[in-house]
């Protein structure tokens, strides 16, 4: 999303109510499972990275909300899970498990009057496997980014963006778990001790944020700091997912005094957004690519102020499919220190060659 003229109203007034709706939906399914995960709703991908009963409710609830609140859009969905897993010998019970946590989520909510079979699960599941690109609409979805964090009890976010015409137009991003209050302490607010924050922004119309549950939003602008020495990073949980050493030595080039704030998933863009702190790297081993609904609801930062470039400070193209087709190492800061992080960046990665 890039920062465009400010619009009289919002041109994707629907598209967003529609988006948060599925969003605050799937995350509650998310939250019950969270309270009392077991082993046996936790699986394992090819790719060995986890998946969990949540993650295939989630992405079938929010493909559900979409298609009945936007009933006369044509749009495809690019979203992470797939059902192939769930249709080998022995998947019985998951889904049984799956479809009776869609339901019951479908009933407490009421919005619904509607019931789905295990069939109707897997096909759901399996309405997220468009390839995107760059003509016509597509929402893209992580149904929960940060699965490892979900699974130990910290930070996830249910995440969804909409590209349009090759553009991300809309960013929807559920932090269960993330405190409704920023940590930046000159940023004013009156939510209080709440947990549970919903970050929402569409192109041209700014970035907010207000309580998962529902509450008045708040504008929410990234920290504005031009010294990078009162700047605080943010970086992946999982040391597997992000280089700590160029990170590590990226920050001490910058003089960032502050040790690094690891969180889970998308939650780290939504907390830039509001300047709970003022740079995030990411910065992935060689044979990782990025995919794009790691990335696309993030775009909320731009909304609020910032800017997000990969390492070669282009701007993230999300209509190549369903992968990230960019230079090694994503970075999202503000206007000011955007030039000096991507001059570190690049000074780390050369040395390290
Ligand atoms: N090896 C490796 N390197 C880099 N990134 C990887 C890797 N493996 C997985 N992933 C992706 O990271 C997503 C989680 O994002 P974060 O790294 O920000 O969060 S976390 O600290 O890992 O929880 C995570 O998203 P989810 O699968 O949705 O949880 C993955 O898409
Ligand atoms: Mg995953
Ligand atoms: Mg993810
Ligand atoms: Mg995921």
């Amino acid at each position: 999303m890039s920062q465009a003229t400010e619009v009289v109203g919002n041109p994707y007034a629907a598209e967003l109510a529609a988006a948060k709706k599925a969003v605050a939906l799937a995350a509650r399914l998310c939250q019950r499972v969270q309270r009392s995960i077991l082993h046996s709703d936790i699986q394992s991908k090819a790719d060995k990275t986890p998946v969990t009963v949540a993650d295939y409710g989630s992405q079938v609830l929010v493909c559900l909300v979409l298609k009945k609140e936007l009933p006369s859009h044509s749009f495809s969905i690019i979203a992470e899970e797939d059902s192939k897993d769930l249709r080998e010998d022995g998947a019985q019970e998951i889904i049984e498990h799956i479809t009776t946590l869609i339901n019951e989520t479908i009933v407490n909510d009421g919005s619904y009057n509607m019931s789905l079979s295990k069939e109707d699960v897997l096909s759901a599941i399996d309405g997220g496997k468009s390839e995107g690109g760059p003509s016509g609409r597509h929402w893209i979805l992580d149904p929960i980014d940060g699965t490892k964090g979900f699974i130990r009890g910290d930070q996830y976010a249910v995440a969804l963006g909409l590209l349009d015409e090759g553009k991300v137009v809309l960013g929807v991003l559920g932090c269960p778990n993330l405190p409704l209050k920023s940590t930046n302490k000159n940023n004013s607010s009156s939510f209080g001790d709440r947990i549970g924050s919903l970050f929402f922004a569409t192109i041209g119309c700014g970035a907010q944020v207000e309580a998962l549950e529902g509450s008045e939003p708040q504008k929410i602008s990234v920290c504005s700091t031009n010294n990078p020495v009162d700047a605080s990073f943010f970086e992946s949980f999982e040391a597997s997912h992000s280089k700590r050493d160029l990170t590590s030595s990226i920050a001490e080039k910058l003089g960032v005094r502050a040790p690094p704030v690891r969180m889970d998933s998308q939650a780290k863009y939504g907390a830039l957004a509001r300047g709970d702190g003022a740079i995030f790297l990411r910065i992935p081993h060689k044979s990782y690519i990025e995919t794009v609904w790691d990335h696309a609801a993030g775009s909320i930062v731009t909304e609020a102020g910032g800017m997000v470039k990969d390492a070669a400070g282009n701007d993230l193209d999300f209509c190549k499919g369903r992968y990230l087709d960019r230079d090694r190492g994503i970075i999202a800061t503000n206007k000011h220190l955007m030039p000096l992080v991507l001059k570190a960046v690049q000074e780390a990665m050369k040395e390290e060659q």
